[in-house]
């Protein structure tokens, strides 16, 4: 039984925060607010993390304190270190970067011809759908600079509906892609969100003309070109892309494309979102001229077949429908299904539909993606033809091999800014 001055001083030590002073009775175990307990004489302390939000230690003002405990006054230059590791704490905290977006990459076809991604431009925001392009970097829309014949269903943006549009006077663009496709026009900057992820002036190129197979594909209001800036085409200054514009806020110097096969996938902005991947990412080093996301490949297998270790130099390139590679490496897998041939007629590898395609595995350094054969079997020729085009073909033509949305949709792709620039593939 506690006596009355046993008690006062328990409670008053307890309000302290600093449990019981007092011996514990011998036998018996005594838990107190902060977890500790005694028994049979010991005590036993429960460490537990300081709940209050706090700053990083700073060690002059450790070592401040320390002069003033000992009654030595503090040299003047412990004084000036004791702010210069405040303001550096503080510059940190304030280069925490916060911004992240996210974003649907939605098929505009069911062969997966291209992507689309819900973007807004101008105030009060308009909403167009643009492909988002690895391969090039020119952001252009159809707008209410486009001549209406060239226009065919697309949403368009009008720098005249937007209060934070302002014209780029002088400035013109043109932008001819490798199907022959184009496009050109000129230049307003205006608020441009991707995703949540905004960017305050951003060059949106206006299109004055486009070509007919734009004009055709009602589903694509334009294109955010998410290769290097070196490659923008506005003159007489170039501008820079969207994410080069991003850069400075995002958490992390990256965005990620999770594109899939005949479904809505996903461009990240800012992070690496684990639950999209698993295992590891697998990065290569990036080749940044003259502007692609060029990088190699360490080999391939065709089917079962053994992986090829050979380099393969290429672009990621998420604008581009098909994958491209050498004639040899292409030629040793259309030799592995029936009735394939590679038609001048149709401009490729074509087979019967009713052909077994084998898989196509790519290698990403020592990591393994493979390809599966439903991707290749590309598309029916015409609706009614019993012949189908190959998903992969020859880069012979092309001068550069490309790994375009048949080889991207196979994977889950990083393409990181840092300093240098790298691209990783994840397992998905
Ligand atoms: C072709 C094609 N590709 O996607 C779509 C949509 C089409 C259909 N076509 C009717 C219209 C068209 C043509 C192009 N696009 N859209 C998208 C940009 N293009 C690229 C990008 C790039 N990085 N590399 C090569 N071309 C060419």
């Amino acid at each position: 039984m506690l006596s009355f001055t046993d008690l006062f001083v328990t409670s008053l030590l307890a309000a302290a925060g600093l449990g019981s002073a007092l011996p514990p009775r011998i036998g018996t175990t005594v838990i107190n607010q902060d977890q500790s307990s005694f028994l049979n004489g010991r005590t036993t302390l429960k460490q537990v993390r300081n709940p209050r939000p706090h700053k990083a230690f700073n060690g002059a003002r450790a070592t401040y304190r320390t002069y003033l405990k000992h009654g030595v006054p503090a040299p003047e230059y412990i004084k000036t270190a004791i702010a210069h590791i405040d303001n550096e704490q503080e510059e940190a905290i304030a280069r925490i970067k916060r911004d992240t977006g996210s974003a649907a990459a939605v098929p505009i076809n069911e062969v997966d011809i291209a992507y689309v991604t819900p973007v807004t431009v101008g105030t009060p925001p308009q909403t167009l759908m643009l492909d988002l392009d690895t391969g090039s970097s020119d952001l252009w829309v159809f707008s209410s600079l486009t001549p209406s014949s060239q226009v065919r269903g697309q949403e368009i943006y009008s720098p005249a509906k937007s209060s934070t549009s302002k014209l780029l006077s002088g400035h013109t663009w043109s932008i001819r892609y490798g199907d022959g496709s184009g496009s050109r026009g000129t230049v307003y900057t205006d608020n441009f969100t991707i995703g949540g992820l905004e960017v305050e002036s951003q060059a949106v190129q206006t299109a004055q003309e486009v070509s007919s197979s734009f004009t055709q594909e009602q589903s694509l209001d334009g294109l955010v070109g998410l290769g290097f800036s070196t490659l923008n085409t506005v003159r007489p200054s170039s501008q820079l892309t969207f994410f080069d514009n991003a850069r400075p806020k995002l958490d992390e110097e990256v965005f990620t494309a999770d594109l899939k096969y005949h479904a809505t996938g996903s461009y990240d902005f800012g992070f690496i979102d684990r639950a999209k991947y698993t295992g590891n990412i697998t990065y290569t080093p990036v080749q940044q001229s003259p502007g692609y996301w060029t990088h190699s490949l360490s080999g391939y297998a065709v089917g079962s077949g053994a992986f090829q270790s050979t380099q393969i130099q290429g672009i990621s390139d998420t604008g581009t429908t098909l994958l491209y590679l050498p004639t040899a490496i292409v030629t040793a897998y259309y030799r592995q299904v029936q009735g394939a041939q590679n038609s001048q007629y149709y401009g490729g590898y074509v087979f019967p539909c009713s052909s077994t395609l084998p898989t196509f595995t790519f290698g990403i350094e020592g990591a393994r993606f493979t390809i599966p054969a439903s991707y290749i079997n590309y598309t029916r020729i015409s609706p009614t033809s019993s012949t189908c085009y190959g998903g992969l073909q020859s880069s012979s033509g092309l001068g550069i091999n490309i790994f375009g949305d048949v080889a991207l949709k196979a994977a889950f792709v990083v393409f990181s800014g840092t300093n240098p620039p790298r691209i990783g593939f994840g397992t998905k």
